[in-house]
């Protein structure tokens, strides 16, 4: 995992090692950094044209770094270009760049060059970056190399502004910074590498932690036990599916249909009988349950709790159902009961707050958790949650006892004592009607698999390892997106049908 750090800690620590160590010696070696990027960007160029780099160059440490970045590349036989964008920029930096061949133009004069670049190092704002004047712009198709952070990106809250200086790969230097990862920084950074200047974060404590590819792969490892898997289809895993209405038939076929694409053991599925018809044959794989059947399986499951047999490993209750319609007995039964569940859609519009002997994930988006804290008696506006998504996740997981997935371009996921985790960088092409039903049915299909959540002889599952299979589920359900928008448009369907494969990538 990645720890993600604010502005004010970085700058905290940037200052210890700055006295210990010196500014300059400190922005060469991120000019190390981003020179062996850039030189790496050139070289999947495939280009037959001689490599050319041009630098924009702002008036801080950040343009410094950009200088002697490019001096590192005229050393190389690179042939480079500074184009310096305010009245002052970093003199010693700017000496070293000169002292190596390289010229520096202003902007006004040189900025015709930016179209013959191979490259474009961004080095005009950092760290410092406050929302003011316009940045620069480069010309369409000319690929642009983020130092640090991209010009015109707040590093803190992730807002940037409409001239900002979008990026195919960001530098960061020292930490992961929150606003790389918020709000617009992942349509605007591309590809993001942390370069490990070796500072010393031991007595700072992140905010949160950013699940990769390699951390989602490592929690599932952690959380695997061949001993729980399933050797028929009960052990496997059943899942209880309580969802869809006459007004939303479709959410709760997409959900089930993710379920069984990821390899349920069993799918039980709760729909009204209007639309079981439609379900049997959409999702055979799917058997019926009706209330009586869930008040059979809840108290056949609290007595064997303890043994192997428990008949519906977890629950996924909302996608679909009609918010209008008050729940009925068998749902109050299932909020009432021990297993795992997760709630989305029109579920979280009746699942109880305060403390429950259910671990629950809730998988809000914005307008949800709004509505969620609104019930919890908070009342919020779209802005004030934008601000700040993490403290207001946390409220949420706090009043509802529950791990709150806050669904959006960035997903944060938030356990009850406060831990939380981050998913970014997914897919925009995920904001498509149902994604979120499959995601439902990822995660449902994930907490029915006693492999992973280690309830086979076990009471309950902790929340911490709740967190963490949720991050996994998000992880997987961004991977999807990016795996299905590369060959194509992105709909539910399509994600449900790339779902067996994606999943079998991380290890089901
Ligand atoms: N944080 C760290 O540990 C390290 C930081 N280094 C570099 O130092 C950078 C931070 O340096 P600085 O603190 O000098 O900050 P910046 O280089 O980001 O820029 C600050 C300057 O830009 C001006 N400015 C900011 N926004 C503006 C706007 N919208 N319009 C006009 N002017 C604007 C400010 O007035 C100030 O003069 C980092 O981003 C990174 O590139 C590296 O050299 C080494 C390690
Ligand atoms: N711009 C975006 N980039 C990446 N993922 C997104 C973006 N917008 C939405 N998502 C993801 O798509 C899913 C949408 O879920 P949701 O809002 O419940 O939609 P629906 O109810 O239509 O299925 C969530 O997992 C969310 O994180």
């Amino acid at each position: 995992m990645i720890p993600v750090y604010s502005v004010a800690q970085i700058r905290a620590v940037e200052a210890q090692e700055k006295s210990k160590r010196g500014e300059t010696s400190l922005m060469k070696q991120a000019a190390a950094h981003l020179a062996s990027t850039a030189v790496a960007m050139l070289a999947e160029g495939h280009s037959t044209e001689p490599a050319f780099v041009v630098a924009l160059i702002g008036p801080g440490n950040n343009g410094g770094d950009g200088l002697y970045a490019l001096a590192e590349l005229q050393q190389q036989k690179i042939s480079t270009l500074a184009l310096q964008c305010h009245e002052q920029i970093n003199a010693e930096a700017a000496a070293a760049y000169q002292a190596a061949g390289g010229t520096i133009l202003d902007l006004s004069d040189g900025d015709g060059e930016l179209a013959n670049a191979s490259l474009v190092i961004d080095a005009i704002y950092g760290l410092g970056y406050r929302a003011g004047s316009d940045v620069p712009s480069v010309p369409a198709g000319v690929r642009v190399l983020a130092c640090d952070v991209p010009s015109g990106l707040d590093p803190e809250t992730g807002v940037a502004q409409d001239s900002v200086l979008r990026a195919e790969r960001t530098v960061t230097f020292g930490a992961m910074k929150a606003g790389l990862l918020s709000v617009d920084g992942p349509l605007v950074t591309g590809e993001i590498t942390v370069a490990d200047l070796e500072f010393d974060f031991s007595s700072v404590q992140p905010g949160t932690q950013l699940v990769d590819e390699q951390a989602a792969r490592e929690l599932l490892d952690q959380h695997r036990s061949w001993r729980d898997a399933g050797r028929h289809k009960y052990q496997r895993g059943v899942l209880g599916l309580i969802a869809g209405s006459d007004l939303y038939p479709g959410a709760a076929q997409l959900t089930a249909k993710a379920a069984v694409a990821c390899g349920v053991g069993l799918l039980r599925t709760h729909v009204p009988d209007s639309i079981q018809p439609l379900m049997a044959v959409s999702v055979p794989e799917s058997v019926p349950l009706d209330d009586e059947q869930i008040k059979e399986a809840l108290s056949f499951s609290r007595r064997q709790i303890h043994g192997k047999s428990a008949k519906i490993k977890a629950w996924a209750i909302g996608p679909g159902l009609d918010g209008r319609t008050p729940p009925t007995g068998a749902i109050a039964d299932v909020f009432a009961s021990p297993q795992p569940a997760v709630i989305d859609a029109s579920g979280l519009d009746v699942v109880p707050a305060g403390p429950s002997e259910q671990p629950r994930v809730l998988t809000p988006h914005a307008k949800e958790l709004r509505m969620l804290l609104g019930r919890a008696g908070v009342k919020i506006t779209p802005d004030e949650l934008s601000q700040d998504p993490i403290r207001w996740t946390r409220w949420a997981a706090l009043a509802y006892n529950a791990v709150v997935l806050l669904k959006g371009p960035t997903s944060y996921i938030v356990a009850p004592n406060g831990d939380s985790l981050m998913v970014s960088h997914s897919a925009p092409e995920l904001a498509t009607a149902g994604s979120g039903d499959v995601l439902t049915g990822i995660l449902g299909y994930m907490l029915s698999d006693s492999s992973l959540t280690g309830t086979e002889g076990l009471r309950t599952v902790p929340n911490r390892r709740m967190m963490e299979l949720t991050a996994c589920a998000a992880y997987i359900h961004g991977h999807l997106g990016r795996v299905t928008a590369a060959d194509g448009t992105v709909n539910a369907s399509r994600l449900i049908d790339n779902l067996p494969k994606v999943m079998k990538q991380f290890g089901f």
